[in-house]
């Protein structure tokens, strides 16, 4: 079985899915960091560096190595779901699972303005009315691809360790 994770920046994919794997004995795997590894810079870099676009291939190009992948959870980027046909691809995989890590907008900003730095698509943004309004509708648009997941998990307010005990329920 592999596991995938969903959600908007910062709802606790990286988190939550290193303690799930833990908790299972499966294999991590974070999408964001393997593209750092292999490019052997941040990513805030690579949009800078090279653009948007060229990140989305790589990130697409490790999509497929990381789909054969068994006994594993897959921490996606934010946007992995929502470009090309990834969601397809995520959700034919062989015994796939695939949870979405709901947040409010409210605790994403909360949230996401104490570490904007690192996050390309956001760090620019000053102001905290800006960075929420960008999230309510960056995360409008890209609720479809999310929510298209077998499980969804309300993690607003709950620890890292709750969020992995519900999912472990619910598969
Ligand atoms: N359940 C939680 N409660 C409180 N803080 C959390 C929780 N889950 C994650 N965090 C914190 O929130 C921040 C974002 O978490 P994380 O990096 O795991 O998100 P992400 O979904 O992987 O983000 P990205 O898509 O940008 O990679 C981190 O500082 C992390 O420690
Ligand atoms: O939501 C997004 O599009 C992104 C989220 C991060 O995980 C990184 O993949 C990158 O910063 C882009
Ligand atoms: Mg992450």
């Amino acid at each position: 079985m592999k596991i995938f994770l969903l959600g908007y920046m910062g709802s606790g994919k990286s988190t939550v899915g290193r303690l799930l794997a833990e908790q299972l004995s499966f294999e991590f795997l974070d999408l964001d960091q393997a593209i750092e590894l292999q490019e052997n810079i941040p990513v805030s870099t690579i949009f800078q560096k090279k653009g948007e676009l060229y990140f989305r291939k790589q990130e697409r190009k490790l999509l497929e190595w990381i789909i054969a992948k068994d006994k594993a959870v897959i921490s996606l980027g934010g946007g992995t779901p929502c470009y090309g046909d990834n969601l397809d691809l995520i959700k034919d995989a062989k015994d796939s699972k695939t949870v979405y890590l709901k947040m409010s907008v409210q605790q994403l900003t909360d949230r996401l303005e104490k570490e904007k730095e690192q996050r390309p698509l956001i760090s620019h943004l000053d102001k905290k009315e800006e960075l929420e309004e960008f999230i309510r509708k960056h995360l409008f648009e890209r609720g479809f691809y999310y929510s298209q997941s077998e499980l969804i998990i309300n993690c607003d307010n709950k620890k890292p360790q709750e969020i992995v005990d519900e999912i472990v329920a619910g598969l």
